[in-house]
């Protein structure tokens, strides 16, 4: 089983390119396999939390700890490292390879794995993308459609087996149907390997089955449960 990792957040804050802070975390704590849904209204900072909690922002102080790694005092290559090695993220603009087919894309992580591990992971990729029905196949993720972009980076967040998830919006080109199952996915992932998963979410449905909620407006935390 994964070992889900703990967060522990102090004093975070993220400065943007003019140089004001655009978000402020004074305390947030995650045990090992939490779901955290994080809400609130557009510009208010949510992907700002996520981008930082996976170690993508360059600018910020105070403290972010995934177990015993401070993110923040990390060179940048030392973040894309453990991002690479801990962290499964489902993005909005899904970061695909549009050269690359559904089972290309999903099992990009076997890349940076060990080659002992390599396997696993395209078997994982593989499995991920037939559950969540889409054509393993030829056909480049050029011509996916939205919902079908987003499965594809659903199942390569999946196929790296990482301790920590890290979703943006996952549910938000899918329809009713898919996006239970995705939540189904995402939430199985967290409670039966011990995964800590943080989603940014708009889907009340997504966001009641989590085991906290956090509401952010104007870069700060409002509401913690
Ligand atoms: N690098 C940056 N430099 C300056 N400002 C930024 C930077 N990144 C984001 N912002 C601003 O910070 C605010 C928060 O942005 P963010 O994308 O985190 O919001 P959000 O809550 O995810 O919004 P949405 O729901 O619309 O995606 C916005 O006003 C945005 O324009």
């Amino acid at each position: 089983m994964t070992k889900g990792a703990a967060l522990s957040v102090r004093d975070l804050v993220v400065i943007g390119d003019g140089g004001r802070p655009i978000l402020d975390i004074p305390v947030l704590e995650l045990e090992p396999g939490t779901t955290l849904g994080i809400y609130g209204p557009s510009g208010a900072g949510k992907t700002t939390l996520l981008y930082a909690l996976a170690g993508l922002a360059d600018q910020m102080t105070g403290r972010i700890a995934w177990d015993e790694t401070d993110l923040v005092g990390k060179s940048r290559a030392d973040r894309a490292a453990f991002r690479a090695a801990r962290i499964g993220m489902i993005f909005q603009d899904h970061l695909l390879f549009e050269e690359l087919s559904a089972l290309g894309n999903a099992a990009l992580p076997s890349l940076y794995a060990p080659r002992s591990a390599r396997a696993a992971i395209r078997d994982r990729a593989a499995t991920e993308l037939e559950r969540l029905g889409i054509d393993a196949g030829t056909r480049r993720v050029a011509s996916f459609s939205g919902g079908e972009r987003q499965r594809v980076a659903v199942a390569r967040a999946m196929a790296a087996d990482a301790p920590i998830l890290l979703a943006d919006e996952p549910t938000a080109s899918l329809h009713r149907a898919a996006a239970d199952a995705l939540a189904d996915d995402l939430i199985g992932a967290a409670r039966s390997r011990g995964r800590t998963l943080v989603c940014v979410t708009h889907d009340d449905t997504l966001l009641d089955r989590m085991d906290r909620k956090m509401r952010i407006s104007d870069g700060r935390m409002e509401l913690a449960g």
